[in-house]
């Protein structure tokens, strides 16, 4: 690997006695998708909040780009380059999908949160945010407000926030739940369309092995929050250690 994009150096949290994270050292590169895999409540979403900056390490460091981010606030480190898709809470919801995505766009921009005034001012950030609601396959209800979308169409706003924000790392949990079967290809092409644009690293959290086998380059395997496993996708699932031990039945049919 050129050098990393993301690397996390013996990242740790304790709950109290409960070690959650548990010195999970990894590095992720630039064009490469890893998938995160693991049973419930073996650490992936607290390995997600440690990198993104929504829970503070005990030990260990999370580099990006090489930088020390691990004291970082969350904000920061979205500035630098580190983009998790977003949770609706963060949305507003009494505005509509293209001003949502606009704010970011701005955000991301640096040109301040006057909205009104701003847009005027700059239809670049307008263009930006028509580009990634086209991207998404949500042109048509741009005018909607937030909260007058269906589920599957909040899933799909929450990446196109993600694509305006132009990130290094993207980081997905689970991106497809709760959609449809005719709307999870919509946000899995684009997630291989990024994939293949190179430049970014790209960290998925996903239960479902169907989805791995078509998007990973390289499955990361969490245990008691320990890494228990890291390798090319067939290799990883063929290893017995995670048949038996980490997946269960689910992965034998892959
Ligand atoms: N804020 C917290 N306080 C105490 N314990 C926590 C906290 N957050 C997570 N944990 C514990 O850390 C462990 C890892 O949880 P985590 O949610 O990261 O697992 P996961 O692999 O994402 O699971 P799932 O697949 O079910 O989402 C669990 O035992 C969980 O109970």
């Amino acid at each position: 690997m050129t050098d990393p994009v993301l690397e996390t150096k013996g990242l740790t949290i304790r709950f109290g006695g409960h070690v959650a994270v548990d010195h999970v050292s990894c590095a992720f590169g630039a064009g490469e998708l890893t998938a995160i895999v693991g049973p419930n409540g073996a650490g992936k979403t607290t390995y997600f909040n440690l990198i993104s900056g929504q829970l503070p390490a005990t030990e260990g460091q999370v580099l990006l780009e090489g930088r020390d981010v691990t004291r970082a606030s969350a904000s920061t480190r979205t500035h630098l380059g580190l983009g998790r898709a977003f949770q609706l809470t963060n949305l507003f919801p009494s505005l509509t999908v293209r001003e949502n995505v606009r704010l970011v766009a701005q955000s991301k921009a640096r040109k301040g949160f006057d909205m009104f005034s701003m847009a005027s001012r700059h239809p670049e950030l307008i263009e930006a945010a028509d580009h990634a609601l086209e991207r998404v396959r949500l042109t048509r209800l741009a005018d909607q407000t937030v909260s007058a979308l269906s589920h599957g169409d909040q899933r799909k706003l929450e990446v196109a926030l993600l694509i305006a924000l132009q990130p290094r790392v993207y980081m997905f949990d689970e991106p497809t739940a709760g959609m449809s079967m005719d709307e999870a290809p919509v946000v899995l092409d684009l997630i291989a369309e990024l994939k293949a644009e190179g430049g970014h690293a790209i960290l998925l959290v996903e239960h479902k092995m169907d989805v791995i086998r078509t998007l990973a380059d390289r499955i990361i395997v969490l245990h008691n929050g320990a890494l228990a496993a890291d390798g090319e996708p067939a290799e990883v699932m063929a290893s017995a250690v995670v048949q038996e031990a980490y997946l269960g039945k689910e992965i034998a049919d892959v």
